[in-house]
């Protein structure tokens, strides 16, 4: 392990400094794409500046044979498409690269550092198991970076896709002053689970509790509660990123048609403390925009209490609800994270004026 005092220090000669916070730039959802499917990737100039992040995905997905002209293509789109990525405009740019052990990992990393790192923002890196693997790919983007003569570090984002990865979750986390947050990777990880399901995220309609029966009657009809398979592993993932203060994501939705399902789930994940999801269907980038932007009534409230609480300390009556310091801290969590994407969007930042413009009539 390093030491406390050596972890901001870069880990290559020339290699840009690390940051010593990760931005909170919106990212409600991160839109996968194929580079190499000549349809997807017509349409992602079009997505720059209606999406937080879009993602060029090497990995699963991309068919073996593609993915050379997956790597080339992103590497050109980037190029093509000058307010992509890099901070030049609101859209940030993010891939995700062939796991670690894979034919195409690291020639990914090369490639897209020495071509096109100045517009990249986010490495996800699937399959992460342990720090170990973060350490590999730190040193090779500060060496990359290095060479390419970047200014500003790429950070690193891994998914939870198996079971180690899960148990080594808060040292994943920790790992490197890179780590800009995680996603769940629901399907690989009920793979390596042993979990006896075979879908890509959402829930189970196996996975219930049912009523007590009423007086003894275990045949007469009880109504029966589905769970959500995916709680103890979002929960988990909240509090280690929050630890070391980075950002927790819920991860894909596989079933594009059933919009109303993917909904629900975005929405758990938004209320359990993620920033954002992905999306693999342009119809998904709406939903995840609605449910990671706070409702315009919870904003107003949040920051009605804020006005009552003035100097932030002891207790006030709201609504006939009692308002204090934790109340507070929660309602200044919604109205600052209001406040960030009421500065990249414009439709959004006129319903949250409109509504204290009522509020305060
Ligand atoms: C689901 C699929 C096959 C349906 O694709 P489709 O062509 O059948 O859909 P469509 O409704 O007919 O598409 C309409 C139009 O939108 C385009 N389109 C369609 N999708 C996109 C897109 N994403 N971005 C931009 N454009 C898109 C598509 O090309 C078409 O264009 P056209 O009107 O010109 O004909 C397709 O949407 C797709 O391939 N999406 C991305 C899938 C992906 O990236 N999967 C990997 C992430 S999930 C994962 O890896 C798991 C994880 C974490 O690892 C783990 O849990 O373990
Ligand atoms: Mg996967």
């Amino acid at each position: 392990m390093r030491s406390a005092k050596d972890f901001f220090a870069p880990l290559a000669v020339g290699a840009p400094a690390p940051l010593r916070e990760i931005p909170a730039r919106p990212s409600r959802a991160i839109h996968f794409f194929d580079p190499s499917n000549p349809k997807m990737a017509a349409k992602v100039p079009d997505m720059v500046g209606s999406v937080d992040v879009l993602l060029g995905n090497l990995e699963d997905a991309v068919k073996a044979d593609n993915k050379l002209a997956a790597r080339q293509g992103l590497v050109d789109i980037a190029r093509a498409t000058p307010d992509l990525g890099g901070g030049r405009g609101p859209t940030q740019l993010w891939t995700r690269v062939n796991a670690l052990d894979s034919p195409w990992g690291l020639d990914d990393l090369t490639t897209l550092v020495t071509e096109i790192g100045d517009r990249l923002d986010v490495v996800m890196v699937p399959k992460v198991q342990g720090a170990e693997d973060i350490h590999y790919v730190d040193r090779l983007l500060a060496q990359l970076e290095a060479k390419a003569g970047l200014d500003r570090p790429i950070l690193v984002h891994a998914i939870l896709e198996t079971a180690r990865g899960m148990v080594n979750v808060e040292e994943i986390c920790g790992a490197s002053p890179r780590m800009q947050g995680l996603s769940l990777g629901p399907a690989d990880l009920a793979a390596d689970r042993r979990m006896k399901t075979t879908r890509v995220g959402g829930g189970h309609p196996g996975y219930l509790v049912r009523q007590d029966p009423v007086d003894g009657d275990i045949e007469g009809s009880r109504p029966t509660y589905q769970q959500d398979l995916w709680h103890y592993t979002i929960a988990r993932m909240v509090d280690a990123c929050a630890m070391h203060g980075i950002y927790p994501y819920y991860g894909p939705f596989g079933d594009i048609t059933d919009v109303v399902a993917c909904e629900d789930q975005f929405r758990n994940a938004f209320l359990l403390g993620c920033v954002g999801t992905w999306s693999l269907h342009p119809k998904q980038i709406a939903i995840a925009n609605r449910v990671f932007s706070p409702a315009p009534e919870d904003v107003a409230h949040a920051r009605r209490v804020v006005e009552a609480m003035g100097d932030g300390t002891g207790a006030v009556m709201l609504d006939g609800k009692m308002e204090d310091d934790a109340s507070l801290k929660q309602c200044l969590v919604m109205v600052e994270l209001a406040e960030q994407l009421a500065a990249i969007d414009p439709a959004l930042k006129e319903q949250y004026d409109a509504i204290v413009t009522e509020a305060s009539r």
